[in-house]
């Protein structure tokens, strides 16, 4: 199996979490296998490769791909925190979801100003958490090379909020 069927394969789908009438994507299958997680780590870095000097992880699911995306590339890795997890000066931006309203924070100042950023999350709904990254990279004066994905749901509006950026996403279905 190639990575996209593998991800299709492993992947969960759970009705009514966390919310009722929210239909539930979950990768951590995908994680779970070790095979499938190293295909899924290759095939993001491999995207990107050359083109980023760091890379940014959302809080929590998309730390688990940028910390091996960052270990792979030897690139260093910066955290993209929910509100109130960062010590000292941090920059926050707000931001909507498909199942809420949350803030994302970063602290600035940890990589050299107009580093190309990869950013990496688990799965692309509404872009509202993807959005809130690039903002916060940009805001520390770095550029963002890329935003990485695993899975892309269509249909809620998350490529076209990131239509500035080169997004990628190793599967896309219907939302
Ligand atoms: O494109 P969006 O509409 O922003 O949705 C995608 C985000 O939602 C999920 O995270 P969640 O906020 O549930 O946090 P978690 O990783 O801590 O579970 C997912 O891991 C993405 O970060
Ligand atoms: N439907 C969904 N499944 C998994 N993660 C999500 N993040 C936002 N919407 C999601």
């Amino acid at each position: 199996m190639n990575v996209s069927e593998l991800v299709l394969e492993l992947s969960d789908t759970i009705p009514d979490f966390p919310k009722s009438g929210i239909v539930f994507r979950d990768l951590t299958p995908v994680f779970a296998d070790a095979d499938a997680f190293t295909a899924v780590i290759d095939d993001l870095a491999a995207r990107f490769h050359g083109r980023f000097d760091a890379v940014v992880g959302v809080e929590a699911r998309g730390f688990l791909l940028a910390a091996a995306i960052a270990y792979a590339e030897h690139v260093p890795l910066v955290a993209v925190r929910k509100a109130g997890k960062l010590p000292g000066e941090v920059l926050a931006e707000d931001y909507a979801l498909e199942y809420g309203t949350a803030t994302l924070e970063i602290r600035p100042g940890q990589l050299a100003q107009g580093s190309r950023v990869l950013i990496v999350d688990d799965v692309l709904a509404t872009g509202g958490s993807s959005s809130a990254a690039a903002r916060l990279v940009e805001r520390s004066g770095y550029s963002v090379a890329g935003i990485g994905l695993v899975l892309e749901l269509d249909g809620l509006g998350g490529r076209e909020r990131l239509g500035a950026y080169d997004v990628y996403s190793i599967v896309a279905e219907r939302a």
